[in-house]
């Protein structure tokens, strides 16, 4: 079956992987009214059927890093409701499916990893920089076509973990000086039952860092659960997490209402950058995620340097000696307490 008609049948993801077929864009509206675009592959917007002017710009994405199904899974299962006009979108949505290269070969990424390929504009050497700079033009379409606030554009990038975690879901919230984390955006984390919010201190050149710092949008990575091959993803893990997305993609407005402090929320200390090959943890790189070591502990080191737990311990996210020279190695982390007033801030 021809690419186009696979899409407007519901099968985006198997049309968007499908790399034999070839990517035929097109615009139609769904039974619900909804009017589709297929922008190019595994890039979908939706426009709801009457716009009032109240309406978020949402972006959901999934499938940066290919090896990360599950979140690939929640965005087909949107986008098939969507379709077939079962789920009727209050809010224009870009719905994407980033990396099909990266998806078919079951790996993070082809040739570099294209979660750091979103600081601007890139050099096309290979599918991982092509894409981003895709993805890239299709975000800033996306928010250009609109007239909402900037306050109401969202991008919710969706991934997950790849080593164990203390908590089983988290949300990176990427640094800019616009004011990217309302309270409504950390009101929808604590509806969608997700365990902590990481506040990085300083720019990252991420999907959702691109989003905040050059739009302005309520952006955040979302770390949902552990990676697995298709099919043998626990969705039922993260069935709150969906329902929440759902409930955000359908109603025109999402309560406010805080249910106790059940969010823990810590604020990066430090962001430790592989410098050389001599590049070392003292712990194992499967460590978990959030794993904490007392003030003073020898965390690990590299070419003249050994880095130590600052005072009252760190804790730590995404533990990875064997990224390239010039990346992120590791976030380390503490534990704070935040104001939630219209721009959630750290004490
Ligand atoms: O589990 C891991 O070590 C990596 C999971 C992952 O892909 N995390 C994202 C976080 C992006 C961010 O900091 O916003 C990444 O490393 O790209
Ligand atoms: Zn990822």
């Amino acid at each position: 079956m021809a690419f186009l008609q696979q899409v407007k049948d519901g099968k985006f993801l198997q049309a968007t992987l499908d790399l034999s077929l070839a990517f035929e864009g097109g615009e139609w509206t769904v039974s619900s009214g909804a009017h589709c675009q297929l922008l190019m592959r595994g890039v979908l917007q939706v426009t709801p059927a009457d716009l009032n002017g109240n309406e978020k710009d949402i972006v959901l994405s999934s499938g940066v890093h290919g090896d990360e199904t599950s979140p690939i899974e929640l965005v087909q299962q949107l986008a098939e409701g969507v379709l077939k006009g079962d789920i009727i979108p209050a809010h224009r949505l870009l719905l994407i499916i980033a990396h099909p290269e990266a998806i078919n070969a079951h790996t993070r990424f082809i040739d570099e990893n294209m979660n750091r390929l979103f600081k601007g504009y890139n050099e096309e050497r290979n599918i991982d920089s092509i894409t981003a700079n895709q993805l890239q033009q299709a975000v800033s379409l996306f928010y250009a076509g609109s007239t909402a606030n900037t306050s109401d554009r969202w991008h919710l990038d969706l991934h997950c973990a790849i080593r164990d975690s203390e908590h089983y879901t988290f949300a990176v919230s990427p640094y800019s000086d616009k004011p990217t984390r309302s309270n409504r955006l950390f009101a929808f984390l604590q509806h969608a039952e997700i365990e902590a919010a990481l506040l990085s201190n300083s720019p990252s050149p991420t999907f959702s860092w691109h989003s905040a710092e050059y739009f302005g949008a309520q952006a955040l990575t979302m770390e949902l659960g552990k990676v697995a091959q298709f099919g043998e993803n626990d969705l039922e893990r993260l069935a709150v997490f969906n329902a929440a997305m759902l409930a955000l993609v359908t109603e025109p407005e999402l309560p406010m209402l805080w249910e106790g402090d059940k969010l823990s929320v810590y604020k990066v200390t430090r962001t430790l950058v592989k410098q050389t090959d001599t590049f070392y943890f003292t712990f194992p790189a499967n460590q978990a995620n959030f794993t904490y070591f007392e003030q003073g502990k020898l965390l690990g080191g590299d070419e003249g340097v050994e880095y130590f737990s600052l005072e009252g311990g760190e804790s730590v996210v995404f533990p990875n000696p064997n990224v390239a020279l010039g990346q992120r190695a590791c976030l380390l982390v503490k534990k704070t307490d935040v104001n939630f007033g219209e721009q959630v801030s750290v004490k």
